[in-house]
């Protein structure tokens, strides 16, 4: 299997203070939809903005009794997004090849979603298009295209601020889709919405990552749409990896043993009250193949990009 994202020996310290990534080692291969959880101030979305190379990561780990250590790295495709501290010189090329998704504030509010969409093809037009938001008719095209996948094309005209937070994170999604991401990171997506909002934008993540190929990591804050979604989880506690592997095995007992306390925070209270329940019962079950309407562009908003 082909490795869309590679971490070696990565720690991330804030000018503050203490570590908030440690030692963490693992990879992610091409088409994989993974898990990223733990409890608040875990290391969640300092994980995901160093793999983005948005934030750089420590420089070199001390070296022991005259031995080196490899450089601390993040690879993408192979291709290293930055080493030991420094964000690399491919960093821009890969950077187009990842998409992000934050929890809040993915939208320009004054611009419409259609643009807002379109905004995903800034790494690949010239500055002055991008500069003056302007779009060519098959580039809004394929945007309508993106929005009618996510299923809110009829909103496309509205404005950002407009729309509801998980129509947001679904135009969000649509713009990886226009920027071409073959690795979409989402960042707490669902943590804003209600169960209904947060399952719709789930599917998305799930019919991306399966139809597309996208490789998908998703930080969670509840464990139930880890184990609906995801069949790998990393779970992190301190900023250390304390768990990587199938999600099915995470049943609450051994989440107890992992976080203690703090295991209140990623497993609602009815499946905690019952360790033994089948973890899948409780967050509608993934999308099957037949939801044609989210694929299938309605013809008359398409028109509004013409
Ligand atoms: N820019 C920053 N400067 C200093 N410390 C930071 C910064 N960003 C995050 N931290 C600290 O790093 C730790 C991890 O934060 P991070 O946001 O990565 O965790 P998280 O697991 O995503 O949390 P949450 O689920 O609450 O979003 C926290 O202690 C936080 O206070």
């Amino acid at each position: 299997m082909t490795t869309a994202i590679e971490l070696l020996g990565v720690c991330k310290t804030y000018d503050s203070g203490s570590p908030v990534l440690t030692d963490m080692n693992f990879s992610v291969g091409k088409g994989e939809m993974v898990a990223l959880i733990g409890a608040s101030g875990s290391g969640k979305s300092t994980l995901i903005r160093t793999i983005a190379g948005l934030l750089p990561i420590d420089g070199t780990k001390n070296s022991t009794a005259g031995q080196t250590t490899p450089a601390p790295q993040v690879r993408i495709f192979g291709t290293p997004m930055q080493t030991a501290g420094r964000i690399s010189s491919a960093a821009g090329k890969l950077r187009a090849r990842v998409g992000v998704v934050f929890q809040q504030f993915n939208l320009v509010p004054r611009l419409p979603v259609l643009t807002n969409v379109c905004l995903g093809l800034l790494g690949r037009l010239p500055a002055w298009r991008g500069t003056l938001a302007w779009f060519r008719r098959s580039e809004r095209q394929q945007a309508m295209a993106a929005l009618a996948r996510v299923g809110i094309a009829e909103h496309a005209l509205k404005r950002g601020s407009a729309l509801s937070g998980g129509q947001q994170q679904r135009a969000a999604i649509a713009r990886t889709l226009v920027q071409g991401a073959e690795i979409l990171l989402a960042d707490e997506p669902i943590a804003s919405l209600d169960p209904n909002s947060a399952r719709r934008v789930m599917d998305i993540l799930a019919e991306v990552n399966r139809e597309d190929g996208i490789t998908v990591v998703v930080s969670l804050h509840q464990i139930e749409y880890a184990l609906s979604y995801c069949p790998r989880t990393i779970a992190l506690r301190g900023g250390r990896i304390v768990y990587d592997g199938p999600s099915d095995a995470l049943t609450p007992a051994f989440l107890s043993e992992l976080y203690g306390a703090e295991s209140a925070e990623l497993v609602p209270p009815r499946l905690s009250m019952n360790p033994s329940c089948v973890q899948r019962s409780t967050v509608p079950s993934r999308p099957v193949a037949a939801e044609p309407s989210v694929w299938v562009a309605d013809t008359a908003v398409a028109a509004a990009a013409r």
